[in-house]
Order: C-alpha cells, then sequence, then structure tokens
C-alpha cells in the first residue's frame, strides 16, 4: 500500500498540470448557459440606470413634508416614462421602477399616506430618502461583474442580460473522448451471453460530461487486448481535447490501459489511496491528457467527481473550482481504519445525521442512487457517532 499516492496530493498533481486545451469564440448570451467565460466582462453601464422607486407610492422632498401636511400631486411617474423635474412644494404619484424626478429625494409607500381632494399627507415619522433604489446599486460602470474562467449560471445570464449584453467571449466546448474497456462487456439494448454484463460505465460517463457542459467527441469500447486499446486510443486523439477512459488500469494480465500509455506518452501518477478508486492513470499523450478510471461502477464515478470533473474544468478554462461541502455529524461508528481516503456514499436523515448506504461495493451502483452525497473519511480515521465529517451533495458536482 506504501507505493500510493496520497488523495490530496494526487488532486494538486492532476489539477496543476494542466492548462486549458480549448480556443475562445464569440457565441449568444441566450446559448451561453454552462459555457466558461474567457475574458473578464467589464460593465459598460450603470444598473439600474437611473434612481428609481422601490414602491408604488408618492415621490417628494424631504424638506417639504412635515406631519400632516397636504402636498399637491403634480405629475404621475409610470415606470418606463422620463419624469420632468418635480415643481416646489408638490409631490409626484410614482409607481415602481420609474425614475425619480429630479428634485425629489424621497418615495413614501402608499400605504403610509392619506388621499385628500387636494392632494397627499404623509405619516407623522418619514425616512429621508427612503424607497429610493439608486443609480447603479447593482453594477457600476467599469466594474468587473463576470471574471475569466467563470462557468456561466442562469443568474450570470440575467446580470448579464440587465445590462443589455446580447453575446460574450467564452472557450470553445471541450470535447471529451471516451473509451470503455474490458471483453465482458456489451452494450446495452443487446442480449447478454454467459459471463457478460452491460456497458453501464460509458452511459454514465457520457451523462457525466454532458450534465457539465461539454461535448463528447466519441464513445469507443475496446476489447481486453493491446492493440485494440492502442487503435481506440489514437482514434479518439484525432477528435478529443481530453481523453477519459474506463477499466483496464489495474494490475491483472488483462489490464492494458497503463501499459499502451506508458508506449504512447506519459503516465504521470497511478494508484492513488483513496477508495473506490485506487488504480487511476494520469497520463498525457503528446499535449492530450488522458484520465484512466478505474473500471467498477462506483471507483468510476467517485474518481469522476473527484479527478476527471476538475481535470476536464481546468482543460475548459473554468478557474475557481469550488466543492460544496459542510461538516454533518456521522449516524453511525466504525472502529476499523483504513490506509485510503474513503468517500462513503450517505444520506442526510430527518435527524439531521448522515447515514451510510449498506452497500458500499466498488461494483454497486445502487447505493449512489440512493444517497445524497459523500461523506470523506480521511486515511487513517476512525468514524464515530455524533463526530462530524465533510459532507459533499451530489448536488454540488
Ligand atoms: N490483484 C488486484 N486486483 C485488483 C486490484 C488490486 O489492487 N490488485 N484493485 C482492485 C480495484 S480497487 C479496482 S477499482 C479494480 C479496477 O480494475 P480495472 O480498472 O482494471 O477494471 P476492470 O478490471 O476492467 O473492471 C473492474 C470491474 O468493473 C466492471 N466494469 C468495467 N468496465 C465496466 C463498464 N464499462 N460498465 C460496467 N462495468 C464495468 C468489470 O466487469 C469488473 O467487474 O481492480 C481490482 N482488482
Ligand atoms: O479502488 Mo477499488 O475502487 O477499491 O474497488
Amino acid at each position: 500500500m506504501s507505493e500510493l499516492l496520497p488523495f490530496e496530493e494526487a488532486l494538486d498533481a492532476i489539477e496543476n498540470m494542466q492548462s486549458v486545451q480549448v480556443n475562445e469564440e464569440t457565441i449568444e448570451l441566450k446559448s451561453a448557459l454552462g459555457r466558461i467565460v474567457s475574458q473578464d466582462i467589464v460593465a459598460d453601464a450603470f444598473v439600474p440606470p437611473n434612481d428609481n422607486s422601490a414602491m408604488d407610492g408618492y415621490a417628494l422632498r424631504f424638506s417639504d413634508w412635515s406631519p400632516g401636511k397636504v402636498l399637491k400631486i403634480s405629475q404621475r411617474v409610470p415606470a418606463g416614462c422620463a419624469p420632468t423635474p418635480l415643481e416646489e412644494g408638490t409631490c409626484a404619484r410614482i409607481f415602481t421602477g420609474a425614475n425619480i424626478p429630479e428634485g425629489a429625494d424621497t418615495v413614501v409607500m402608499q400605504e403610509e399616506t392619506k388621499r385628500h381632494e387636494d392632494g397627499v399627507s404623509f405619516l407623522d415619522s418619514l425616512q429621508a430618502g427612503g424607497n429610493i433604489r439608486p443609480k447603479g446599486q447593482d453594477i457600476q460602470r467599469g466594474q468587473v461583474i463576470v471574471k475569466k474562467g467563470t462557468k456561466i449560471s442562469p443568474m450570470h445570464i440575467g446580470l448579464l442580460s440587465s445590462l443589455g449584453m446580447t453575446s460574450l467571449s467564452a472557450f470553445s466546448r471541450l470535447n471529451v473522448g471516451i473509451l470503455t474497456t474490458g471483453d465482458e462487456l456489451i452494450a446495452p439494448g443487446n442480449t447478454l451471453a454467459e459471463g457478460q454484463i452491460f456497458n453501464s460505465n460509458g452511459p454514465m460517463l457520457e451523462a457525466l460530461v454532458t450534465q457539465a457542459g461539454y461535448c463528447v467527441s466519441q464513445h469507443l469500447h475496446a476489447k481486453d487486448s493491446p492493440e485494440e486499446t492502442e487503435t481506440a486510443i489514437s482514434t479518439l486523439l484525432a477528435c478529443s481535447d481530453v481523453i477519459l477512459s474506463s477499466g483496464g488500469v489495474s494490475v491483472g494480465e488483462e489490464d492494458h490501459v497503463k501499459a499502451i500509455l506508458e508506449k504512447m506518452g506519459d503516465v504521470h501518477l497511478w494508484k492513488i489511496a483513496i477508495k473506490p478508486g485506487k488504480p487511476l492513470v494520469h497520463a498525457t499523450l503528446g499535449t492530450t491528457p488522458f484520465l484512466g478510471l478505474p473500471g467498477n461502477p462506483s471507483s468510476t464515478l467517485v474518481t469522476y467527481h473527484w479527478f476527471a470533473r476538475r481535470l476536464l474544468a481546468r482543460c475548459a478554462g473554468q478557474e475557481n473550482i469550488f466543492d460544496l461541502s459542510y461538516p454533518v455529524d456521522a449516524g453511525f461508528s466504525r472502529t476499523k481504519t483504513i490506509k485510503r481516503d474513503e468517500f462513503l456514499r450517505v444520506s442526510i436523515s430527518e435527524d439531521g445525521l448522515a447515514y451510510a448506504h449498506p452497500q458500499q461495493s466498488s461494483g454497486a451502483l445502487m447505493a449512489a442512487c440512493e444517497s445524497q452525497g459523500y461523506l470523506h473519511i480521511k486515511a487513517h480515521t476512525s468514524i464515530e457517532y455524533g463526530c462530524s465529517y465533510a459532507f459533499y451533495p451530489f448536488s454540488g458536482f
């Protein structure tokens, strides 16, 4: 076990080695969801562009007010129209979002006013400057509002639209090649012969890559032969920015991926102190990064989430990759410790405690489907009931 690379070291090594693998292009904002910004976006205007009313009510000069005093309504200002300067000693009927007339400095919501035949009077206590949303409250002109390397969310689309933007510079979509390996595997939709199982990692990896906003350049399957493995990798190299594979990275005679990577390029690391996912291999073929994930389905998932996801994000140009986690108390104990960092598939129960799914085998995928996230148990650490451990919800990945 001593040759296993500690989890954090492997994470740093893989992440820090990668550089952006794609070009940049101009894209339409309306189709920018999930794309990665390639240049800082600087606001060319203020949002909101003018002081405006936060309420339906009346705009006045605070100095014109005194308790019970009736002010004549000199103009009506709905949102979307240009008000005239406010006459001295009067107020303006105003609506939410409407620009504040020049001279007015306070808005009073209509529930706090009294209508009279000849105007409006206000509460006995008024707050000067109340209910006005100042120009630039949200965005100041010249401000960097979205940083290079940011992944565009629906909120960013809203923010950029508030500036009137319709396009932006983004990194080109990353093309990810997927290789699955194994004589025993056949594609879903066929009939299983004895000894065969369906290829489930391939479709899962395609879904994970698609969920992250990248393109699957091609998904190939290779039998457990060095020749087929090499041919498939060469084909993927021609159409991919990055390649992910599943299976064939352990020590068996039928595991050829690592040997072929050594032949075709440089292997940087192999075997990491994590469970599940130990025999992960990281290589570069020319300039193309390659991550060989172990074939057990939960090992594939865990190594995708922790390593491939970050590597792909880096290659796609994303910066500040952040994993949402918070401490959760364990609802169970385990005195046995292991030498690997472990990612238990757990659910948070109504009592607020984390419970491990009973089936943690790396060959079983149901645990991930029936759980809410990972509880990270560091190497050489026992689990004590009521003690907290880092919980990473799947929704954060
Ligand atoms: N002597 C040792 N044997 C193994 C070790 C070890 O240290 N010494 N490590 C074990 C660990 S841990 C893992 S994880 C696996 C990983 O092995 P491979 O990456 O070489 O994967 P395969 O042997 O090709 O497959 C493992 C398992 O997963 C199934 N599989 C593979 N691909 C798919 C797929 N696309 N869809 C569904 N299922 C798949 C495959 O049938 C095997 O059952 O090695 C251990 N062995
Ligand atoms: O690392 Mo393996 O995934 O323990 O089964």
